[in-house]
């Protein structure tokens, strides 16, 4: 069963009136990773902020995406608000970015489940400890006082990832979360990414330009060239036998790029 059906997507700058996807269609199956990679401004972003609704204004959107069956195209920006974060749930790059920088995160976590959930302050407080002491997170209240320039960029994907594990989220889609982090904090940031799915089964799209971290993770990939998909399928097949020349490529170049990260998780890839 697919929980996303994405068809026929087109994104278009209207500013620059300049389309950057052209006709993307995709599905992510229930419980399954979906990885997206491709080089730089090929549409891997645009293409997950669009299924968020994310986008800038000046970046216009057509075509289905259906979550559930439901077309998140047409909701209204009230009834999409409800879906970001307890349905669909973003975890960026750049935790820094992810959170306010003028409070402590603590308060970042309170506001997106009290949305959510309507939990008082205690409840609250009570399972992001849990979930941060599962993320290996020490001394959770003392993290939650700190403002976000007071932590490292593996601590605060780890408090995004607990706030996952909170959230529960159908469809967690992960922008390059490993690419701003040294190598020992990606390893770490993997595994719990890992640990997400088999704890509730959540789907999940992960976009990474390490093509070793996406072989970890994800069990179907989309190959994006210049806002197309130019190839798709399982990926160990699409890796091992890519037929597009693209995808020959990235492979030859990105897997040898990760093998920094190969060699700390003391894997074959
Ligand atoms: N805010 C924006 N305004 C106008 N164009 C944009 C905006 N964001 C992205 N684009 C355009 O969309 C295209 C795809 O960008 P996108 O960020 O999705 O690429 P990407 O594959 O995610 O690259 P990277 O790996 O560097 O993040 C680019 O040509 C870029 O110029």
């Amino acid at each position: 069963m697919n929980i996303l059906e994405v068809e026929h997507l087109k994104l278009w700058d209207a500013n620059r009136n300049k389309v950057i996807i052209h006709n993307s269609s995709f599905h992510l199956k229930q419980g399954s990773c979906l990885a997206i990679v491709g080089e730089s401004g090929s549409g891997k972003s645009v293409t997950c902020r669009a299924i968020m609704r994310l986008n800038k204004a000046w970046i216009r959107q057509s075509g289905d995406i259906l979550f559930k069956g439901e077309n998140l195209n047409h909701l209204t920006e009230k009834e999409m608000r409800k879906r970001r974060g307890k349905n669909l749930c973003l975890i960026l790059q750049n935790g820094m970015r992810a959170f306010d920088p003028s409070c402590v995160v603590g308060v970042h976590l309170k506001e997106t489940l009290a949305e959510h959930f309507g939990w008082s302050k205690s409840e609250t407080e009570q399972k992001m400890k849990k979930a941060m002491e599962s993320v290996m997170l020490k001394d959770p209240l003392e993290i939650m006082n700190k403002y976000p320039h007071q932590l490292s960029g593996g601590m605060l994907q780890r408090v995004m990832i607990a706030l996952a594990i909170v959230l529960e989220p159908d469809i967690i889609i992960a922008d390059e979360p490993t690419t701003a982090l040294d190598t020992i904090s990606q390893y770490e940031v993997v595994e719990q990414f890992t640990k997400l799915r088999e704890r509730w089964g959540c789907s999940m799209i992960f976009i990474s330009h390490d093509l070793g971290v996406v072989k970890k993770v994800a069990d179907d990939v989309l190959v994006m060239k210049d806002g197309v998909i130019v190839e798709r399928g399982n990926i160990h097949a699409v890796f091992s036998e890519a037929k597009h020349e693209y995808t020959n490529y990235l492979v030859s170049t990105r897997l040898a790029l990760s093998s920094r990260f190969k060699k700390i998780m003391g894997e074959e890839m």
